[in-house]
């Protein structure tokens, strides 16, 4: 993954965008925009940003607030051209510096250039700025039920953030900007693409996903039970459904003779399994007790939540949760987006971002009462930025 952002004001329409950030993945590009509203472009609304609440500025002197919506977009990386299109259509490129691996197809293209930011960086960066800011972002998945936790600012510190993206990387998180990477697995979202379209010939990830939800795993996973006559192994505390090997029954037929739904949803399974038992260890590792699970895998997809949390719980006996977060796919996008700038101190950046139903009324958007289903990407994120 490579992050980038690049900022500057350019006009639209309705609207000015200032400032992108752009996050190129093994599998998916991310964009995130910031739009100011027109009734805030005069830029003469200003606030002492030592008078107000949270995180807002290191600065004791007034600034002006920007108001207006943070936007979400992504592309497969493999489409690139689309990506840039968009971009163009939006107009959302301008001007920056740095050198990286798609910088000449921008430069080309659009006529600017990457400022690189550093990837886990912007991945805690990301998920600290949802965690702080936007209510309703993390939620628990248990019984079928979407819950979401307000998030305690004095209580946020450890956490595990686990990003499911092509692969999988498992930081732990003690703080702004003070992280460690401690573990990773290649067993990850491109694992489950990957292998998915190979074994059922899926032309999409959305086909592949689609698919799971109409699948049976037992038809290929071996259970407990199958190995025991149908009865629980109650004295090491496993069910008689619990999955004792993944694929383990894919040695009796061919590939053809299998349900390309149930294949889906075994290898859903696996990989979630997986990643939820790693995620879980490393969390016993440290003591910790809540891990964020992030990364386009996760797609808000039942299935998968369920099978992450649930793992999470049964090995943890309970002592550690798991968490999802509404714009899992967005934390290097958005950690570039909020860490523009930080490194340097000459430029129109942006200082901090705030949720404007935190600091402005009245308030819409992102943070509505009734989020029940997938993030859409035409939703925004209404908000305040300072610049310095
Ligand atoms: N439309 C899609 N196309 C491809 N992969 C998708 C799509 N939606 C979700 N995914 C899943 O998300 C993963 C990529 O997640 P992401 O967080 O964007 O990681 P990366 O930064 O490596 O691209 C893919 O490997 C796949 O499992
Ligand atoms: C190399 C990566 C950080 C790249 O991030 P991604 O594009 O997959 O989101 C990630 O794929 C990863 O952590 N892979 C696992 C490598 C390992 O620890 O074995």
């Amino acid at each position: 993954m490579e992050t980038c952002s690049f900022g500057d004001e350019i006009e639209e329409r309705e609207s000015k965008i200032s400032h992108l950030a752009i996050d190129i993945g093994g599998s998916l590009i991310k964009l995130v925009y910031f739009s100011r509203d027109d009734k805030c472009s005069t830029g003469d609304q200003w606030i002492n940003s030592s008078n107000e609440g949270g995180d807002v500025s290191s600065s004791e002197s007034t600034c002006p607030i920007l108001e207006g919506k943070l936007h979400f977009a992504k592309f497969e990386t493999s489409k690139i051209n689309e990506c840039v299109e968009f971009i163009r259509s939006k107009k959302l490129h301008h001007s920056g510096g740095g050198a990286y691996k798609y910088t000449d197809l921008f430069k080309e293209e659009l006529g600017v250039a990457l400022d690189k930011e550093d990837e886990m960086n912007c991945l805690v960066a990301g998920a600290n700025f949802l965690l702080k800011t936007v209510r309703h972002e993390a939620f628990t998945y248990l019984d079928n039920k979407k819950e979401f936790e307000p998030i305690d600012q004095n209580d946020l510190y450890p956490y595990l953030l686990v990003n499911i993206g092509s692969g999988v990387s498992m930081i732990k998180v003690d703080g702004d900007g003070k992280f460690e990477r401690v573990s990773g697995t290649n067993v990850g979202g491109g694992t489950y693409w990957g292998l998915g379209k190979l074994l059922t010939k899926c032309k999409s990830f959305d086909e592949l996903l689609e698919l799971s939800h109409h699948g049976n795993n037992r038809v290929i996973d071996m259970l407990v039970g199958d190995i025991y006559g149908g009865l629980d192994y109650t004295k090491i505390g496993l069910s008689a459904t619990a999955i004792a090997s993944s694929f383990g029954k894919a040695i009796n037929k061919d590939l053809e003779e299998y349900r390309p739904e149930d294949i889906s949803r075994s290898l859903l399974r696996l990989i979630s399994n997986n990643i939820g038992q790693i995620s879980f260890l490393n969390a016993l590792r440290y003591g910790i007790k809540r891990i964020f699970f992030g990364g386009f895998f996760i797609r808000g997809h039942p299935y998968t939540m369920d099978t992450i949390a649930v793992g999470v719980h049964f090995w943890s006996k309970g002592e550690a949760k798991a968490m999802f977060l509404r714009h899992e796919g967005f934390l290097g996008a958005l950690g570039a987006f909020v860490s523009y700038g930080k490194s340097r101190s000459d430029d129109i950046i942006v200082h901090c971002l705030v949720e404007r139903s935190l600091v402005c009324t009245p308030c819409r958007g992102a943070a509505v009462d009734t989020v029940d289903g997938n993030m859409d990407e035409s939703e925004t994120i209404e908000c305040c930025v300072y610049p310095s």
